[in-house]
């Protein structure tokens, strides 16, 4: 049976139409060259009936349970979570541009799901994704971690930010770390870059930036973080060491954790730890 066939076969159990397999998303493909799609079932939509019988009867026919994608990142090796991120930010796209925002009709989804496009007007939709620099500030010997009072307790992470239209990186990395902590940066250094689900779809763009030692007062931009601090290198590779899950739970005070090794603000981190002395570009 192909696998078309038993798709069918399986929405057809859970009472779904096998028109819905057209809204499907591309998502890559095997080293095989197998394509590789995503589907929304929908089992989250308020508008869904039965949303939860329906979850049920899949996780027993699947044999599998549903989590949270947040978990489920975090628990996948980097291919298969950048399969699920890739999935869901482009299911989500198109989820949220039904409509042509000038005539108001309902766009239509390319059969990759690389595009939309408004039959009245041929107006084109590509998904899109916003750039954010998340950068690793050092005085040369400390580095800057900051809290959203939005992170998991007791998790400090590397400081970030939206592009503005207009700004080139480095003016983005410049104003954020300005308003976030009110320093001045003085060098900057490109590392990595990765996509990021959340909240919607960003390319986070990974750099280290120094300050000139004597400079290194934090003004903390309470509405924007929870808090602001320098860590030394111990302190920050004790953290590093015992940075897993089961080591995250412990009774009575929050342990100071960082980002899981799956963000790239640890891999920033790991970075900082590993090799101190890279040789950064004037910004
Ligand atoms: N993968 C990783 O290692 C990490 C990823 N991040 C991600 O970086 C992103 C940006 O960091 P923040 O400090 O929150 O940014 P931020 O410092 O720019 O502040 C966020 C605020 O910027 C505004 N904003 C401007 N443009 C926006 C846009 N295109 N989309 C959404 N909000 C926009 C909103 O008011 C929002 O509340 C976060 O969404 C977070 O998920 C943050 C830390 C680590
Ligand atoms: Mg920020």
């Amino acid at each position: 049976m192909s696998i078309r066939h038993e798709l069918e076969r399986l929405l057809g159990k859970f009472g779904q139409d096998s028109q819905i397999l057209e809204d499907s998303v591309l998502i890559g493909c095997s080293e095989q060259q197998e394509a590789w799609f995503a589907l929304d079932l929908g089992l989250n939509s308020s508008s869904s009936i039965n949303a939860s019988l329906q979850k049920a009867e899949v996780e027993t026919a699947l044999q599998g349970s549903f989590i949270k994608l947040t978990k489920a990142l975090f628990e996948l090796n980097v291919k298969d979570a950048s399969l699920l991120s890739t999935a869901q930010a482009l299911l989500r796209w198109h989820d949220a541009h039904q409509f042509c925002s000038r005539s108001g009709q309902p766009t239509k989804k390319n059969v990759s799901g690389s595009k939309r496009v408004c039959p009245s007007n041929n107006i084109i939709y590509y998904p899109q994704v916003a750039p954010v620099v998340i950068t690793l500030v050092s005085d040369g010997t400390r580095c800057l971690l900051v809290r959203q009072s939005s992170f998991p307790k007791g998790m400090y992470s590397a400081l970030a930010g939206f592009c503005d239209i207009g700004e080139s990186l480095e003016e983005t990395v410049r104003r954020e770390i300005a308003e976030e902590v009110g320093l001045e940066v003085d060098r900057l250094h490109y590392s990595a870059s990765q996509h990021w689900p959340f909240p919607h779809s960003t390319l986070m763009i990974a750099c280290h930036a120094t300050v000139k030692p004597g400079q290194t007062e934090l003004q903390v931009n309470l509405r924007e973080l929870e808090a602001a601090a320098w860590f030394s290198r111990d302190e920050v590779a004790t953290v590093l060491r015992r940075n897993h899950p089961s080591n995250q739970q412990q009774s009575g005070a929050v342990p100071f954790r960082l980002p899981p090794k799956l963000a790239i603000a640890h891999q920033l981190i790991k970075e900082w730890v590993e090799k101190p002395t890279c040789s950064p570009l004037p910004a």
